[in-house]
């Protein structure tokens, strides 16, 4: 693969997808020491908000330890040159979120539906172009959508309005010619001057050569988490796909060494359990399951008794898409259910 002379723009998720795998519990504190390293390593965009985006704060998703205007306004007067994107989710966050977003000083919006469902993004993707804002559109679980429905897809978004489109690998499930023959088709399909993404999750170790698939095949913006600190066995390694950057000649403007700091002194102490490829974030990838569902599934074994692989598998088989979540607990009670059954007979 010859990407010499490339240029990617890297966007770090550990602030945002990271906060699923703390279950949303980041201190100010924290966020500022780490969006200020990655600034200084030269990241140009940060995405900083709940794990679910703006106003992800609910039962259903979980409550984090302070609101998103609280995280925001504490840390981009600390930046000097990144800007800081944060993610909506039509449903979950409201155009009044983008609004307050926008007044923190937010310069990207990235709109995420299921890859099917693009039509529900049109008031925010509208709302955030009309501001003037780096407007991005995030179609998730993309390995659900053939490349034509994504490039139907695609199209909405930017017919809304959206300058960049995003192929999100959710549930770590793609290889990467499923990468490549998507992301091909979107650069093919779509205007010149609309930007394409690729956001992928680690779940089968495919991070990086998903990342530089997406490269080879026209992804001009690529997300990473540094020390993969994000849901399920995480997101792409950032700092690993920076040195992979720097030997093989694609320009990302991140210093290899300060990122590999970031990642080591200040990332890796933050995390509450390793983020690696146990059998369970192996199975999300495996079965094509969500990659945040993970410590939902592992909180219903605890709780349950039952194999949180089974109940991923089962939920990768019933075709299950975030915003589902409040279905884990319920599978869990009907397999721990079926279960005693089963015994007692
Ligand atoms: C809300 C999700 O965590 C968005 C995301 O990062 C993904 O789908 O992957
Ligand atoms: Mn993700």
């Amino acid at each position: 693969m010859n990407l010499q002379g490339k240029k990617v723009t890297l966007h770090d998720m550990c602030l945002r997808d990271g906060m699923h795998a703390k279950r949303h519990q980041m201190s100010l504190e924290q966020m500022v020491a780490v969006a200020k390293a990655l600034d200084a390593a030269g990241v140009p965009l940060i995405e900083v908000t709940h794990g679910d985006g703006l106003g992800g704060a609910s039962i259903n998703y979980g409550f984090p330890a302070h609101s998103d205007e609280d995280y925001l306004r504490a840390v981009i007067p600390q930046l000097k040159q990144a800007r800081v994107s944060a993610l909506l989710l039509p449903g979950i966050g409201t155009v009044d979120d983008l609004a307050m977003a926008q007044d923190c000083g937010v310069g990207t919006i990235r709109v995420a539906t299921h890859c099917t469902e693009a039509d529900v993004s049109e008031q925010h993707i509208k709302a955030a172009a009309k501001r003037g804002l780096d407007t991005v559109g995030f179609l998730m679980m993309s390995h659900m959508a053939s490349p034509e429905k994504l490039i139907e897809q695609a199209r909405l978004m930017q017919g809304y309005g959206a300058n960049c489109i995003y192929c999100t690998d959710s549930a770590g499930y793609m290889l990467p010619d499923d990468v490549s023959v998507r992301i091909a088709a979107l650069r093919a399909a779509l205007d010149p001057a609309t930007e394409i993404g690729f956001h992928g999750h680690h779940n089968m170790a495919m991070g990086i050569a998903n990342s530089l698939a997406a490269v080879e095949a026209g992804a001009s913006r690529v997300d990473g988490s540094c020390a993969g600190l994000g849901a399920g066995a995480g997101n792409t390694p950032l700092e690993v796909f920076v040195a992979v950057c720097a030997r093989m000649g694609v320009e990302t403007g991140v210093d290899t060494y300060r990122i590999m700091d970031v990642a080591e002194d200040l990332v890796v102490p933050l995390m509450d359990h390793p983020i690696r490829l146990d059998r369970d974030a192996l199975t999300l990838g495996f079965a094509g399951v969500y990659s945040s569902f993970l410590l939902f599934a592992k909180r219903a074994e605890a709780k349950y008794g039952v194999s949180a692989r089974d109940v991923l598998v089962e939920l990768g088989r019933r075709g299950t898409v975030g915003g589902q979540e409040d279905m884990i607990e319920d599978l869990a009670l009907d397999m721990a259910r079926a279960r005693s059954v089963e015994m007692s007979a």
